[in-house]
């Protein structure tokens, strides 16, 4: 069997797209444009990188960009206070602080002091607790990227043995209450479960979500398992190369032997995100006008 590969970056063009016209209908509606704000604090490069295609992909959509730009050294107490201006913004819908944080400053503070209603990540426990109880609050962009694909293709999910590798507050957990919530039979699995290529075994459905490149093994799949790869981990660089190369969690050359469908790395889950992103801050903006949240968002 040759896996068909689950093509996220297409199907993040398309959201994207959707989310772009949905937008121009909600300025028309709502007189101004929706708003994200992203706030950086320090120079870390992955993390100038991912800000950086938000600021375009929110500017394509036709959604106005607010950065803020921190220095590393940037007080805990100073960028409370930016948060505190950002949530009093009337034309600031969404707001996202980029992880990770230097070390000095204590991300659970800073998440919790974003309205929940403006916390287009889906990180402040008042969402993570409205997601737990099935109420309407923001899903994180991740593991909500990651549905949106599962249902594309297998479009019910009732009934399926799933596997979360991985119980992260940001993917491993939301990604297990979603599948839950999507009636398939759920199991997180994490770096204390004995007997893991034993447990992945039984799973239709497999969420990567570890961060340790190729860890997970063909010989570990279901015949025709979906296989969701979160991870993104660059390897050293081979000889002659300047860079390493990228890869998930999922060893994909031995995994593309076995299972049905499976997302690439890079390519994959990753462009969900932002894509995502954009639905949460459209969603957002239509709710914090008083507006009706179109159903196809
Ligand atoms: N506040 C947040 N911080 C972080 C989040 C998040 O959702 N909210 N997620 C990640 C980083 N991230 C977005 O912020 C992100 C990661 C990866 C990608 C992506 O498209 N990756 C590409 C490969 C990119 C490369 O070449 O390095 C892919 O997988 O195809 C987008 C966004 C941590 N922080």
């Amino acid at each position: 069997m040759t896996a068909e590969r689950i093509d996220g970056k297409a199907f993040a063009a398309l959201l994207r797209e959707r989310v772009g016209a949905l937008a121009t209908q909600f300025e028309h509606k709502a007189g101004r444009k929706a708003g994200l704000a992203v706030v950086l604090v320090g120079e870390d490069p992955a993390s100038q990188v991912y800000v950086r295609s938000k600021h375009k992909a929110t500017v394509a959509a036709g959604m106005e960009s607010f950065e803020h730009r921190l220095p590393a050294d940037t007080s805990e107490a100073d960028l409370l206070a930016l948060v505190e201006q950002l949530n009093a913004d009337e034309a600031v819908d969404g707001i996202l602080v980029q992880l990770p944080l230097p070390g000095h400053l204590d991300d659970q503070a800073v998440i919790a002091a974003i309205s929940p209603d403006k916390d287009v990540d889906g990180f402040h426990v008042t969402n993570a607790g409205r997601l737990a109880v099935g109420q309407s609050g923001f899903v994180p962009c991740t593991p909500l990227g990651c549905m949106m694909l599962l249902t594309d293709r297998l479009g019910d999910l009732s009934g399926l043995e799933a596997v979360v590798i991985g119980r992260s507050n940001i993917v491993g957990k939301p990604m297990a209450q979603l599948l839950l919530d999507a009636n398939a039979t759920v199991t997180i699995a994490h770096s204390r479960t004995k007997d893991l290529p034993g447990v992945v075994k039984r799973a239709d459905i497999v969420v990567a979500a570890v961060g340790r490149a190729e860890m997970v093994k063909a010989e570990w799949l279901k015949d025709g398992a979906t296989v969701i790869d979160v991870g993104i981990n660059r390897l050293p660089p081979a000889e002659g190369e300047e860079k390493g190369r990228l890869v998930g969690d999922v060893d994909y050359a031995g995994a593309e032997g076995v299972a049905s469908a499976i997302t690439p790395v890079p390519g994959g889950v990753g462009p969900m995100t932002i894509a995502v992103l954009l639905r949460n801050t459209l969603v957002a903006a239509y709710r914090n006008a008083g507006l009706a949240v179109p159903e196809i968002l």
